[in-house]
Order: structure tokens, then C-alpha cells, then sequence
């Protein structure tokens, strides 16, 4: 096994780590993951992208210590990664608002749950209202917000516990295309102004270099490393004006020469 020599700006080292998965009685495995190595620095954006069922979800549930890998390992600032951090947080593509709470009640959960008194946690969510440009909309209900304002109390909610490190697993795939692009400027602007360390997945390959710092591409299943492509376009960035930028035309051309050949391959199965 390759073993990475951490440096200090490394936040997260992912060592030789392979993951299979077994039936009930342990007699047929399935290889989802084979001897992934890479790291990610400290206030780094990158995105993982690789064809459908290649084993994303299965890696970003290995680096957020939800999932034990059956070999290799994990380091979050030079330690172990073995279980669930407070210092990390988590969106799913789902919707995980709880539909009989209002959207500040939402945002409050998890402050109540760590039992923040209600004057702090009620200011810190009226802030966080404020930021995501959902003013007046408190004591709606998610049933009374559009998909792209649900997604956002669902990012704030995660926010408002402070991890210093989002996960975030094609939080954006069930939205259309507008509300998309909406969502990715909002992205965007909370990473330049707060710059947390985001490991975001997506299968979309516009999405993942109109955000990153650097893209992961990864073969199809058993997911190894097939490249990583530093994405140098300067930033503040926008997603609707990116699209139109030469250099970034040009990028995505290089990057889908390294992904076609494994989402073709995917298609053929
Ligand atoms: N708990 C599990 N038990 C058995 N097999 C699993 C389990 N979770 C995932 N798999 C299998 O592992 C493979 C990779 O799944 P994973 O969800 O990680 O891929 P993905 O790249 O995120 O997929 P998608 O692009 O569809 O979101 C799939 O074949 C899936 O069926």
C-alpha cells in the first residue's frame, strides 16, 4: 500500500483505501472501491465526479467516517478517521427538512439538539436567513417553499452548526437546470467568504468545474483515480458566465476526453 507522508496543510489524507461490499452470508463481494490515494488541502474545493454507480457515494461515505472501509484509511488533520466528527457536515441530494417544523425551526435542530439556548440559536438562524436570502419566509413550512428554497434552509441547517468541512453527495441533482445554477453561485459565494473545506459529488461535469479548485475523476466500478485536474479559472465566479468562458470551454473539453471513455463504457454494460 502507498503511504502518504502528511503535511501540514493536508486536511484530509484518503491512504490506499479499497471497499467491497459482501452479501448476507458473506459469500459473494463486490469491489466498489480499489486503492484510492489522494488529499485535500485545507480550505480546498474540490469535486468528484465519475460515471453512474462507480462508487461516489460509497467514497464520500468512507471520508465523512459514516462507513468503514475494508481497507486503508482516512486522516482528518493527521488522525484517524474512524467515526461521525462534529467538525464535519453533511448534504444529501435528499431533502432532510422536517416537514411539521417551520423553516427557522428547521434551521434550529441541530443547535437545540447541542443544546444552544434559544436566544443564540434564534440569532444565529436569523442570520443565516438573512444570508441565504430567505427573509420572510421563517414560519413557512417546507411544503410552502419552492425546491430551490428548501434546498437552501437544508444547507444553512448544516451551516448553522459551523463544521469547518462540508460533504456534499449531487445535492442538486433532483432541481432543474435554472435553479441550479442559482444554487451554484450560492455555493460559490458562501466558499469565498467563509472558506470551509467542501468535497463535493456530482456527476455533472459543468457543475463540478464551475465549482472546484480541482477535479477527481474516477474510472467506473471499482472507482480508482483515473485523473485530477486542477481547475485554474479565477475567482469570484459565476455559473451563468462561466459557461461562456473560453478557458473554461476549454478545460471541460480535456476533462471529458478522461471521463467519456469510462461513462461509454458504463452505458455498454
Ligand atoms: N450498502 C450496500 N450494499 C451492497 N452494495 C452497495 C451498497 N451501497 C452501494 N452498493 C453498490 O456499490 C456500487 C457503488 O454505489 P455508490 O452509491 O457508491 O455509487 P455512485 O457512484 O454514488 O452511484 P450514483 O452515480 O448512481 O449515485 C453500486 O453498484 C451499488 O449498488
Amino acid at each position: 500500500m502507498k503511504t502518504l507522508v502528511h503535511t501540514s496543510k493536508d486536511k484530509f489524507i484518503v491512504n490506499g483505501l479499497s471497499h467491497s461490499f459482501h452479501d448476507r452470508k458473506e459469500i459473494q463481494a463486490v469491489k466498489v472501491i480499489d486503492n484510492i490515494n489522494f488529499s485535500v488541502k485545507e480550505h480546498e474545493f474540490i469535486a468528484i465526479v465519475g460515471p453512474s454507480g462507480c462508487g461516489k457515494s460509497t467514497l464520500l461515505n468512507i471520508m465523512s467516517g459514516l462507513m468503514k472501509p475494508s481497507e486503508g484509511e482516512v486522516q482528518l488533520d493527521g488522525e484517524n478517521l474512524s467515526k461521525i466528527s462534529p467538525r464535519i457536515g453533511y448534504i444529501s441530494q435528499s431533502d432532510t427538512l422536517l416537514p411539521w417544523r417551520t423553516a427557522i425551526a428547521n434551521v434550529e435542530l441541530g443547535l437545540e439538539l447541542r443544546k444552544i439556548d434559544k436566544k443564540t440559536r434564534r440569532e444565529k438562524a436569523m442570520e443565516l436567513i438573512k444570508q441565504a436570502k430567505l427573509s420572510g419566509f421563517e414560519t413557512s413550512y417546507p411544503f410552502q417553499l419552492s425546491g430551490g428554497m428548501r434546498k437552501r434552509v437544508d444547507i444553512i441547517k448544516v451551516l448553522a452548526l459551523d463544521p469547518e468541512i462540508i460533504f456534499m453527495d449531487e445535492p442538486f441533482a433532483a432541481l432543474d437546470v435554472f435553479t441550479r445554477e442559482m444554487l451554484q453561485n450560492y455555493i460559490l459565494s458562501l466558499w469565498e467568504k467563509s472558506k470551509r473545506t467542501i468535497i463535493f459529488i456530482t456527476h455533472d461535469l459543468i457543475e463540478a468545474i464551475t465549482l472546484a479548485d480541482r477535479v477527481v475523476i474516477l474510472t467506473k466500478r471499482p472507482a480508482t483515480i483515473k485523473a485530477i485536474h486542477t481547475i485554474d479559472l479565477p475567482r469570484p465566479r459565476s455559473a451563468n458566465e462561466l459557461r461562456f468562458n473560453q478557458q473554461f470551454i476549454e478545460l471541460h473539453k480535456r476533462i471529458w476526453d478522461d471521463l467519456k471513455d469510462e461513462v461509454e463504457q458504463v452505458r455498454e454494460l
